[in-house]
């Protein structure tokens, strides 16, 4: 499996359409074989992810409990501290060696956008003891946002429709930056005696729209190929890591591919990694774009709201939010 590293830089010049179009050519054309990319030539600088990788190694480093006090589990939706093993990403394994911390568009209380038929809109919760976290993070939410709408937009260029296709999809984005915690592991014998080597995040695909990485020097990322098996997908400096998730598919047809992913460390040392997931409104309709289906086919899916989509998807991944569901009901 090739994974491409693609230079973004003239997505940024608006006037050489020649070179705008040959990179919309390279992402489509990544998305459509392994869903994986990299992008260098963005414009989110060395010394921003040096100062966000630091607020997110204060945070982990902060007592237990005051972590605890912003738990996910205390969120209506969905923001806020998730201590490891909170989140199993494959179902076939214990739950993943990770804590998380997940923040998105911080809506008020009272915001006409959130009530039950909207779950994923609200406030976020925010640790009190580290300076300039929140304003810091808020400013680098909506830097990643941008990023990811450029990448859009050429996904947009490369199927002939409108540029901005996307852009009015995302005034009040689901859209959600995360930090990610791996604590040291240890290899373990299984009951045949084979050392195992712990996987930190279990085999998945991501549930949205395309998703944007920053991962440390460690390594241990690697993407399933056709063929069931895993390849790696090492840090490269100054790049993110971009992959196609399910909506996307779902909204494209499968002409996009949303790829199984893990991360796969044998390292006894920390891993920090910082996903930012690029999800449109709520209300969105994500129903076959054009071009993405054959004259007189009809498409796959039926259509259905972006929010609907998430929240099927993270209940299927979060033991808490259905056992709350069940204890409700
Ligand atoms: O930590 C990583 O490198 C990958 C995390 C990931 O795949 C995810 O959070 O969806
Ligand atoms: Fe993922």
């Amino acid at each position: 499996m090739h994974i491409p590293v693609i230079d973004i830089s003239p997505l940024y010049n608006e006037t050489n359409d020649t070179n705008k179009y040959t990179v919309a050519q390279a992402i489509d054309t990544a998305c459509q074989n392994s869903g994986f990319f990299y992008v260098t030539g963005h414009p989110i600088t060395a010394e921003r992810m040096l100062t966000i990788r630091k607020l997110s190694e204060q945070f982990f480093a902060l007592p237990a409990a005051e972590k605890q006090r912003i738990s996910i589990k205390l969120s209506n939706n969905h923001r806020g501290y998730g201590e490891t093993a909170a989140e199993q990403l494959d179902p076939s394994k214990p739950g993943d060696w990770k804590e998380s911390f997940d923040m998105g568009l911080n809506l008020p209380a009272g915001h006409e956008l959130i009530g039950p038929k909207r779950p994923l809109y609200g406030p976020n919760q925010y640790p009190e003891s580290i300076e300039g976290f929140q304003q810091i993070l808020e400013q680098h939410y909506w830097d990643m946002l941008a990023l990811g709408k450029k990448i859009l937009s050429a996904l947009a260029i490369a199927l002939n429709i409108n540029e901005d296709f996307f852009d009015s999809k995302f005034t009040h984005p689901l859209s959600v930056l995360r930090f990610l915690h791996y604590p040291p592991r240890t290899a373990h014998k299984d009951e045949t005696g084979a050392e195992v080597q712990p996987v930190a995040a279990g085999a998945h695909t991501d549930y949205g729209c395309i998703t944007i990485l920053w991962q440390d020097d460690l390594g241990g990322l690697q993407v399933q190929d056709v063929n069931g098996n895993w390849v790696d997908a090492p840090p490269i400096t100054d790049s993110f890591v971009i992959n196609i998730g399910n909506m996307m598919a779902r909204w494209s047809n499968d002409r996009y591919k949303s790829t199984p992913h893990r991360v796969y460390s044998p390292s006894s040392e920390e891993r920090y990694s910082i996903p930012f997931f690029v999800e449109p409104d709520f209300d969105t309709d994500v129903s076959c774009l054009p071009n993405c289906c054959k004259e007189g086919e009809a498409p796959k899916y039926e259509p259905i709201s972006a929010g609907d989509w998430m929240i099927y998807c993270f209940n299927s991944t979060y033991a808490y939010r259905t056992e709350a569901s069940t204890a409700e009901t």
